[in-house]
């Protein structure tokens, strides 16, 4: 947010300068910024604090999804210790999260915990980056995502180079909690966001003195529902970016705002577990193979335009971040962070309602692409069957005994919806004294629904013992409950207890995909950056003089 404030409502003008085909030098054109009379939400610079918020314009109902379509996640497994390492945090305190860590979210929030052996971040894309937060105390939030879609977008290891090359987490989708006037701030809780390091502190929005009126919002925001998601055109490129109205030539059709990021921190840290050299977070940064700086895009349905030779948008600078860059120029300390910049997709001939959008990624990612499909991509024909599809094939499931004789692939395991906590502090210490007279003894606790038990972070390693059927010929489980990496303290079981939970439902029973195992972590998976010429403007004059 921070950062934020340094990008001025300049930036919201109406003219902008073209950066993007020369690289270096920032020739002219002007593009224009109407905001189409129906455009249902708007991101926009708040006068007075300089922050960017999302908007609605018009009135939301309790209740209602803000979009018809959710966004996309990028899991980002065991990041590179270099900008926040747990080693530096000291009695609880770390050093502020800087680049795109300062946006992500805690992996199990969105299920993609299981990507990664320690840690893993997710960056969720659209209104998870766009939007603000509050604090959960502050009750001023109106607005909650619900679970992601995971699936290979119908690019399969089986028959397509472009497994892996995607993400599988998807249609993250958000809705209303309140009733919500025109001109209203979309804002969401920040307790996902909190950080897996302890001494991490989120701090709370800052409130603009006046609400931004409806006629700030149309003249100086830009549009944010101008495309959506939806099965690509083009053959192996998984999902795509469409136009949700007609956009005559030269409008801007998204805002881009970016996140810097250095190149090297997107190096999958250890090899021989996440096979793939880069993590996957490459394949959506803009940049070009001269410069160490990228750029990651976050507006809503941006990360999925899709490349084609004879595109019909193109990226080129918001006006505010020409002048952020120059100053970077005459700074004497080019070391540190540069801020978040924006770009504007602007659209290179006129668009019809659900035209797909394509940028073009330019030569060097088209002959890396070629080179993949060509000389190193190669059909897997192991025995492989993701998680999603095991939970909709497999309706009973197996006790540990019929696994021995009738096993499930390699790559799964099962996992149960259980909070820990949500024992009483009587069952805790009958556990406790029970285990202390015998250490043979097991705690056996009946499972039950509770609020909220049903999100993705209560989700933990578990075993079935036993089926059992219910009065109705339901099946329900004895399961033993495990610790998994990155559980909140108070939901870790002490070591020393052997936690068995009886008549679980099977809906609350998923299987996971082991880590390092899905799509994402292919040793031969597709990895390049989309081009973007523009960018040598910026590292240009991040440059030590
Ligand atoms: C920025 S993402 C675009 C969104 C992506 N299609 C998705 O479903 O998430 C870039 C990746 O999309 C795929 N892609 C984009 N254009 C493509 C094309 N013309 N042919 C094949 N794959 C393409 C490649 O995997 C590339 O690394």
């Amino acid at each position: 947010a921070e950062n934020a404030a340094v990008v001025t409502n300049e930036c919201l003008e109406t003219q902008s300068t073209d950066a993007s085909t020369t690289g270096s030098s920032p020739p002219s054109s002007h593009s224009r910024n109407a905001i189409p009379e129906d455009c249902g939400l708007v991101y926009a610079n708040i006068p007075d604090i300089h922050e960017w918020g999302v908007f609605t314009m018009v009135p939301r109902q309790k209740g209602s999804p803000v979009n018809r379509f959710g966004d996309i996640i990028i899991q980002w497994p065991d990041p590179s210790p270099m900008r926040h390492d747990p080693s530096l945090c000291e009695d609880g305190a770390c050093p502020p999260r800087q680049g795109l860590l300062q946006y992500t979210w805690n992996g199990q929030e969105t299920g993609g915990h299981n990507e990664g052996r320690k840690r893993v971040e997710s960056v969720v894309t659209g209104l998870g980056m766009c939007a603000r937060t509050t604090s959960e105390a502050a009750r001023k939030h109106n607005i909650i995502p619900l679970v992601p879609r995971v699936d290979e977008g119908g690019l399969t290891r089986f028959d397509s180079p472009g497994a892996g090359a995607i993400t599988q987490y998807h249609n993250y989708t958000w809705w209303f909690t309140k009733d919500v006037e025109a001109g209203e701030e979309l804002l969401y809780s920040s307790s996902g966001k909190i950080p897996i390091i302890a001494g991490d502190q989120m701090t709370d929005t800052r409130v603009a003195p006046s609400k931004p009126s409806l006629d700030y919002l149309k003249k100086n925001g830009y549009c944010i529902d101008n495309i959506r998601p939806r099965k690509s055109r083009v053959k192996e490129a998984g999902r795509g970016a469409f136009a949700t109205r007609q956009i005559p030539e030269g409008a801007i059709v998204a805002p881009v705002p970016v996140v810097p990021v250095k190149r090297e921190e997107l190096m999958a840290k250890d090899n021989t577990h996440h096979k793939s050299k880069e993590q996957l977070l490459l394949n959506y940064c803009l940049g070009s193979n001269t410069s160490e700086w990228l750029l990651f895009p976050f507006s809503p349905s941006i990360n999925l335009v899709n490349h084609f030779h004879d595109p019909n948008v193109k990226l080129q600078w918001s006006h505010s971040s020409l002048e952020i860059i120059g100053q970077y120029r005459h700074s004497p300390n080019t070391n540190k962070n540069p801020p978040i910049l924006m770009l504007e997709m602007v659209s290179t001939k006129p668009i019809q309602e659900g035209d797909e959008i394509y940028m073009d990624y330019g030569q060097a990612w088209e002959d890396s692409w070629w080179k993949h499909t060509k000389e190193i991509w190669k059909p897997i024909n192991e025995h492989y069957t993701p998680s999603y599809v095991m939970d909709d094939a497999i309706r009973m499931l197996r006790t540990e005994q019929e696994q021995k004789e009738h096993p499930y692939p390699n790559n799964v395991f099962t996992s149960c919806f259980y909070r820990y906590s949500d024992r009483t502090e009587e069952e805790r210490t009958i556990a406790k004294q029970r285990n202390q007279k015998d250490s043979a003894s097991l705690n056996s606790f009946r499972w039950k629904l509770t609020r909220g038990l049903y999100d993705l972070k209560n989700l933990r390693p578990c075993s079935v013992l036993k089926r059992l059927e219910d009065s109705k010929g339901r099946s329900a489980y004895a399961v033993r409950m495990f610790n998994r990496h990155g559980l909140d303290e108070d939901e870790r079981i002490p070591e020393d207890q052997l936690h068995i939970v009886t008549h679980v439902p099977r809906a609350a029973i998923r299987f996971s995909d082991k880590s390092g195992t899905t799509d994402q972590h292919l040793t031969f998976a597709f990895r390049h950056e989309v081009g973007f010429p523009g960018i040598n403007f910026l590292e240009e004059a991040l440059r030590p003089q």
